[in-house]
């Protein structure tokens, strides 16, 4: 099969990433086309005998990674990952992300917070100074969404930024759930110029089940360009 320009770059990112695996290691799959990619690499080495264990992230990834027969686990029998490959809606250069345009934000951040290593994989076009190129996404319970909704804004006011907050919805126009069951606000703040503070305002709003800034999670992100493979941070560490 062809894959496009871009396709073909995030292969380039997830197969560099496959170099990482190594046989009894226990592995966090992520979300999203990039992640998928990820999921091939690691379903093309069980068919060739690789011997790994992986908790994925969404029911999405679990059922590709279950055509792959790879071999599954949850967090409650694999409480301790060695290695969780993920991507991103962007990254600064503080390896801090915005993820979960995929609405898979809750699952992929309890994987990689139980991880001893998060590698994002992306293409360039994910890369940025400031965070907030991309609409935040900030996963909520159902109770409440109004009153949520403004704590969010309030938090968005507090750290310098502001935009707005939009419930996200499926393509027929329905209500997106996640697969907790949840729904999500795209919050369109604009640049982040706090995004430390911003997360820990959003933590603190009981509505808010999780949120898409992602920080001091990820050790590494491996960007494929033209050029070839970049990466930020440490594939070891
Ligand atoms: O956070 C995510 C899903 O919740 C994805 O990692 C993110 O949306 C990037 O997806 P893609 O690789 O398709 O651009």
């Amino acid at each position: 099969m062809s894959l496009s320009p871009v396709e073909q770059l995030k292969r380039l990112a997830a197969e560099r990433a496959a170099a990482l695996v190594k046989p009894g290691m226990k592995l966090g799959l992520g979300t999203g086309s990039t992640a998928a990619h990820f999921v091939d690499c690691v379903g093309e080495k069980v068919r060739d005998g690789l011997d790994v264990v992986c908790v994925p992230t969404s029911e999405r990834t679990r059922l590709q990674a279950q055509g792959w027969n790879i071999k599954l686990s949850t967090l409650d029998e694999t409480p301790e990952l060695d290695l969780t490959v993920d991507g991103a809606d962007e990254f600064d250069p503080a390896l801090r992300l915005v993820k979960g345009g995929g609405g898979a934000l809750l699952r992929e951040k309890i994987v990689a917070s139980s991880s001893k290593r998060m590698v994002v994989i992306t293409d360039a076009s994910k890369e940025v100074k400031l965070l907030g190129k991309f609409k935040l996404p900030v996963e909520a319970d159902l109770f409440g969404l109004t009153a949520t909704a403004r704590k969010i804004e309030a938090a968005a006011k507090a750290t310098g930024c502001a935009g707005p907050i939009v419930l996200r919805k499926t393509a027929d126009g329905g209500r997106f759930l996640t697969d907790g069951g949840n729904a999500i606000f795209d919050c369109d703040f604009g640049v982040i110029p706090d995004a430390d503070g911003l997360a820990l305002a959003l933590n603190a709003i009981p509505g808010v089940v999780e949120h898409g800034l992602f920080i001091g999670l990820a050790t590494a992100v491996i960007i494929a360009d033209a050029a070839g493979i970049r990466v930020l941070g440490d594939l070891s560490a």
